[in-house]
């Protein structure tokens, strides 16, 4: 596989992760939970970010003291509707964030993903990108999305989910070898229906409780 692929395997967010995965877990929980884990996956992902100094005035001194770099703020693109959890979280800790919208459904038959919205600031060629999903399942989701944005023009992209089907990962990294990938768990493998297992169910589905 050419693709840096992370498995962010931090004991907080493997337990708060295991909480989310129990059948038990209400949506008022889940919700909670995914939110926590996306503060911590936005933590892990955003630890490259390129840092500048700006000279500054403490109360006792003046100092060159680190600030981003990058001119323009990151841009978190969301896949409707399970992706909505994880921006909900990472935007807490990065307030400044620009947003993207990317509605996608799975087709139960076919599994090909249906394009129903897609809307990103303006200026994102000039911004790098987090792509969020809680599912990489059989990856043509992630794929489309990547593709999508790709066609934009941003300045990087990267896919940050909670969970990965081996199968799904190997499908996206032969698509799209140049975009590094974030997951909290690789799990085992895909059912008939394109599930994870042993997964959590369906994210969106629970995220909202509509099912
Ligand atoms: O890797 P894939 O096989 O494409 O599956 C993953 C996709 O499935 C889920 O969305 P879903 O289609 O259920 O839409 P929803 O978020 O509106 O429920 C999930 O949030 C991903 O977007
Ligand atoms: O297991 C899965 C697969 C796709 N989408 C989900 O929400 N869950
Ligand atoms: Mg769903």
């Amino acid at each position: 596989m050419g693709n840096q692929v992370t498995v962010i395997n931090h004991p907080l967010i493997q337990h708060k992760l295991t909480l989310m995965r129990r059948a038990e877990t209400s949506t008022v929980k889940f919700r909670t939970l995914l939110k926590e884990i996306s503060l911590l996956l936005a933590y892990e992902v955003t630890r490259d970010l390129p840092l500048k100094t700006e000279l500054i005035q403490t109360p006792i001194a003046q100092m060159e003291a680190p600030v981003l770099a990058p001119d323009k703020k990151l841009v978190i693109v969301a896949i409707q509707r399970a992706g909505q959890g994880i921006l909900d979280g990472m935007l807490e800790l990065i307030p400044s964030a620009r947003v993207g919208h990317i509605g996608l459904y799975r087709d139960p038959k076919s599994l090909i993903p249906v394009e129903y919205y897609f809307k990103v600031p303006h200026d994102i060629d000039k911004r790098d990108v987090l792509i969020v999903d809680p599912m990489l399942a059989t990856g043509n989701s992630a794929i489309a999305a990547v593709e999508r944005l790709k066609s934009t023009n941003p300045l990087s992209i990267k896919f940050v989910c909670l969970l990965a089907a081996p199968e799904g990962l190997e499908h996206f990294c032969s698509i799209h070898p140049d975009i590094a990938v974030y997951t909290a768990s690789i799990d085992d493998k895909l059912d008939e229906l394109g599930y994870i297992i042993p997964g959590l169910g369906d994210a969106g589905d629970r995220l909202f409780g509509t099912k």
